[in-house]
């Protein structure tokens, strides 16, 4: 015999499964067991992590990478296509992360709910013969509407932005969340990680050194003559030639477009991009955990320069961008890319801010 209690939890449990609510995922390849109702796992902190874009050429390494990530106890999967494929996929991988997918608009709601970090790759990448610039046009509607699902659903979250043009898509981001009433400067960070990422690997190429040993800072911002690798602050400390500045100067700025023109076509950089994405989010995840020291270049809301947005060493930590850090003395060919970083940046910057004030 059941007494009423029982049968009330039996109807409730019925019901439930009838009309599941949104945060309710039916585990994979079964009819009738729901995740709900799973065990639960023996406590697994970490943060709740979302990819926008997550089954592109960058989103799909990025996700596995994060879904590696002892930091990461949910990570969310969204595209326009194909997350339900991506997401079994990498479901199956046996670390910590709970991996849930999320596909088309009607679901970028669920998919931002709740969330720690949201990292954005959604977007057109260029082909050879086009400037980051080129892809404004369809990337700028793309971020806005993304980032009005972040204001709406995960307002305190921290937004890792890839998709391109970085110097205008930041601007946007910032305009939308200052109309929705939600903009908080340091959670917005543009990732120039990438180029740091290969300032190290051709700074360790011309000195004989390990990429891992050396640190380039790259201030300015993600085009072509924004990008302004520090060469006279390389650690550990060291000297080059002028042939050696302006070579390695120019393979830093260019090296978008080296590999957007390997690639005849078939799109730009994924692969290292989704490894310098992990490692930009992995800091700011540290950050988040209250790591001291975590330092690392980002495209932020600055008063490094008179420019409203600036890409330069800042400390991340609990809420996000901590500190932003001076430039420091440059020498003369740095203070002239400075001056050609800035005049480019202007107009990119007020490029994204025009297009959502208007
Ligand atoms: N910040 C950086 O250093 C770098 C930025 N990028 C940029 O990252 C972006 C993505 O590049 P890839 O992954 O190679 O392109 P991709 O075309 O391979 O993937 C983009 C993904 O975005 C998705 N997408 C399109 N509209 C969307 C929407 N409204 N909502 C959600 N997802 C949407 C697409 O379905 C696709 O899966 C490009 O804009 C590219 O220029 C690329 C390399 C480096
Ligand atoms: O060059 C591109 O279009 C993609 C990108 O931003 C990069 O690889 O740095």
């Amino acid at each position: 015999m059941q007494d009423g209690a029982d049968i009330h939890q039996r109807i409730a449990r019925i019901s439930a499964h009838l009309n599941p609510p949104a945060d309710r995922f039916r585990v994979e390849g079964s009819s009738s067991v729901w995740r709900a109702d799973c065990r639960a796992k023996g406590g697994s902190p970490g943060f709740k992590v979302a990819i926008l874009g997550a089954a592109g050429g960058i989103g799909q390494p990025l996700a596995m990478l994060m879904k590696m990530n002892p930091l990461v106890s949910v990570l969310h999967l969204y595209d326009v296509v194909n997350t339900p494929g991506v997401t079994a996929d990498i479901s199956h991988m046996d670390t910590g992360a709970v991996v849930r997918g999320f596909l088309g608009q009607n679901q970028l709601e669920d998919a931002l709910t709740g969330m720690d970090l949201v990292i954005i790759p959604a977007g057109v990448p260029r082909k050879p013969g086009m400037t980051r610039d080129d892809l404004f046009n369809i990337n700028a509607g793309i971020v806005r509407t993304l980032c009005e699902g972040i204001a709406k659903c995960c307002p305190k979250a921290i937004v890792n932005l890839i998709s391109n043009p970085v110097n205008s898509t930041v601007p946007i981001a910032a305009e939308v969340f200052k109309k929705a009433g939600t903009y908080d400067p340091r959670r917005l960070l543009g990732v120039t990680m990438l180029d740091v990422v290969r300032a190290n690997t051709f700074v360790a190429e011309v000195l004989g050194l390990d990429p891992r040993e050396v640190d380039v800072p790259v201030v300015g911002g993600h085009a072509g003559v924004t990008i302004l690798p520090l060469l006279s602050q390389v650690k550990p400390a060291c000297s080059f030639t002028q042939e050696e500045t302006e070579y390695l100067t120019s393979r830093i700025q260019n090296g978008g477009t080296e590999v957007v023109e390997a690639k005849a076509g078939a799109g730009s950089a994924t692969l290292s991009m989704a490894y310098a994405a992990v490692k930009f989010a992995d800091a700011c995840l540290r950050g988040l955990r209250g790591d001291a020291g975590v330092v690392e270049c980002a495209f932020v809301s600055s008063q490094v320069t008179e420019l409203p947005f600036f890409a330069s060493r800042v400390r991340l930590g609990r809420n996000g961008v901590e500190e932003i850090y001076p430039l420091g003395p440059l020498n003369e060919y740095e203070r002239v890319g400075l001056e050609k970083a800035k005049k480019e940046l202007a107009g990119s910057i007020e490029k994204g801010v025009s297009f959502v004030r208007k």
